[in-house]
């Protein structure tokens, strides 16, 4: 694990785990073709409006107002058990609100939905399927081709006879990306997607989830404990605390950014961490 000020790492809630089998359950229908033929993507906008949720008498997010533009890449920040994951599994539509509603693209989310990928701490590849057969995992027709697209995309058409076991923990999640945008997402919710990568690696997946996220465009909420990985991917930071929204950052600065190397960002991730 990194060690950082900036990195506020605590425990994972079990509960991804249900979300993941039913994000993988998902991947198997109504996925649309990726490559030259694909209809282009268009990013799809979000909308919180007056969204709570409580488990019991626990009242974990209170009443949130939030509009998400199309194609932006929010991060979200917190500590731990603030509800980070539990707005994601929301937007994701694997739980459903106490109160208020989301949308994404004008429609009420009821449950998950085909334009929507997660993206978890774990690749979570099946063992028993080759890299290719992992990505093209929805065995729509002409499978191999779309995967083998979607591979080069995150620089792994090498690998694609590969197994699983003998891929490195950021190749294994380069694959997981790969699955993740075969179907050519409008949503991508990256729930600390990185949180198990070495420094370097970690970079490395930065710059190409920022990439591809140039390229295809997908409207993005990414949950990291990482303030600086926050400064460095983000249009926008929101901080959650006490059930609501105490910090909502713009992050405008240029392109690539160098990590840990500019003032500017560096007073943002203070300013963040101070609202932690
Ligand atoms: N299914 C559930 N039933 C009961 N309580 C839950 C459930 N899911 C989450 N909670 C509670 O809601 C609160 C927020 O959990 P959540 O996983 O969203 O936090 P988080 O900010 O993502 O935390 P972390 O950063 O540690 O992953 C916690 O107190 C947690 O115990």
């Amino acid at each position: 694990m990194r060690e950082s000020a900036s990195v506020l790492r605590l425990h994972k809630d079990a509960s991804f785990h249900e979300a993941d089998a039913l994000a993988e359950k998902n991947l198997l229908r109504d996925v649309r073709p990726h490559g030259k033929d694909a209809p282009s993507l268009n990013g799809q906008d979000i909308r919180l409006d007056r969204l709570s949720k409580s488990f019991g008498n626990r009242s974990v997010l209170s009443d949130l107002d939030l509009v998400i533009p199309a194609g932006q890449l929010l991060a979200i920040v917190g500590r731990s058990g603030c509800g980070k994951s539990t707005l994601l599994r929301l937007i994701a539509g694997l739980d459903r609100p106490t109160s208020g509603t989301i949308a994404i693209g004008g429609a009420e989310v009821q449950s998950l939905q085909p334009n929507v990928r997660l993206l978890f701490q774990d690749a979570r590849l099946l063992p028993w399927h080759r890299v290719l057969s992992n990505v093209g995992i929805a065995r729509t027709k002409g499978w191999q081709e779309t995967a083998a697209a979607a591979l080069a995309d995150v620089g792994l058409d090498d690998r694609s006879n590969d197994w699983p076991a003998v891929l490195s923990g950021g190749q294994a999640q380069r694959v997981a990306l790969a699955r993740a945008l075969v179907s050519r997402p409008g949503v991508l919710l990256l729930d600390e997607p990185f949180g198990a990568l070495d420094a370097l690696t970690r970079m490395e997946m930065h710059r190409l989830l920022e990439r591809i996220w140039r390229e295809h465009g997908f409207t993005t909420v990414l949950i990291t404990h990482d303030v600086a990985e926050a400064v460095a991917l983000a249009d926008r930071v929101l901080v959650i605390r006490d059930g609501g929204i105490t910090l909502d950052l713009p992050v405008d600065l240029p392109r690539p950014r160098r990590e840990g190397a500019d003032t500017a960002a560096v007073a943002l991730q203070a300013r963040i961490l101070e609202e932690v």
